[in-house]
């Protein structure tokens, strides 16, 4: 019987998570369907708050996010069916109010910064990757992300670094590594560990299809 494979990736904020889930979803397009689900889809709604407490949330500690509803998102995919992932707006520091579709598909890409870290999460990965990128190119590229992408100026961005991000990436996320079947240095630069993730893949896929 064909089977989902989940290919989860963690790794710190701003190491390269999504932009290697983007490259894989491209490679396999043609050959499997895949569908990347975010770990940030799936912050906790936070409509009960204004606008300074959310500002004052620590979203870089795992009870930030619903995690139990992700558990249960990719068992539904694994069991054929489809689901309504919520989706995240940074600017807002909450949900949105749209939801999107996901139909069950042959490869599920799960990527986050608790996707190792959280036990339930862990265990639903058939390939379970790290993406290692030093503390200092992290910060360089969220300070260039969030004040273009997610509506931070700089001394935001700063301010958060030093009080949560980077307490709780080495509390929480660093330790994770240990779970990975593959660490990739250097984040998306390293060509190399991107190659044999997509030989790995490839090969399951290839024996899902007979
Ligand atoms: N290999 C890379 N070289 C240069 N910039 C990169 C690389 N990988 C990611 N980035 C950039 O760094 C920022 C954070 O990457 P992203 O994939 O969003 O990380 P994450 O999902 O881990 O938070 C993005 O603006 C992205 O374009
Ligand atoms: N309202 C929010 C929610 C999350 N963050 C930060 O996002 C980071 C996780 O996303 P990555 O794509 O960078 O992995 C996390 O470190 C949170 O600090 C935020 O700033 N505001």
């Amino acid at each position: 019987m064909k089977k989902t494979m989940v290919i989860g990736i963690a790794g710190g904020s701003a190491s390269g998570k999504t932009s290697i889930s983007r490259q894989l979803k491209e490679i396999f397009e043609d050959s499997a369907s895949v569908s990347i689900i975010r770990q940030d889809d799936y912050y906790k709604d936070q409509s009960d708050k204004t606008m300074e407490e959310r500002i004052k949330t620590n979203y870089d500690h795992p009870f930030a996010f619903d995690n139990a509803l992700l558990a249960q998102h990719i068992q539904a995919l694994l069991h054929g069916e489809m689901i309504e992932k919520p989706t995240y707006d940074f600017v807002e520091h909450n949900r949105s109010a749209l939801t999107e579709t996901i139909y069950p598909c042959d490869v599920i890409v799960l990527e986050g910064l608790f996707i190792l870290e959280d036990e339930a999460l862990r265990e639903l990965c058939d390939i379970k990757v790290f993406v290692d990128t030093d503390a200092d190119v992290r910060l360089i590229r969220r300070l260039k992300r969030d004040v273009k992408k997610r509506g931070r100026t700089l001394d935001s961005v700063i301010e958060q670094y030093s009080t949560t991000v980077r307490v709780m990436h080495e509390r929480f996320v660093e330790p994770s590594k240990r779970y990975a079947d593959i660490i990739i240095p250097e984040g998306g630069h390293n060509l190399v560990a991107i190659d044999l993730l997509i030989t790995k893949i490839s090969s399951i896929i290839k024996k899902n299809m007979v």
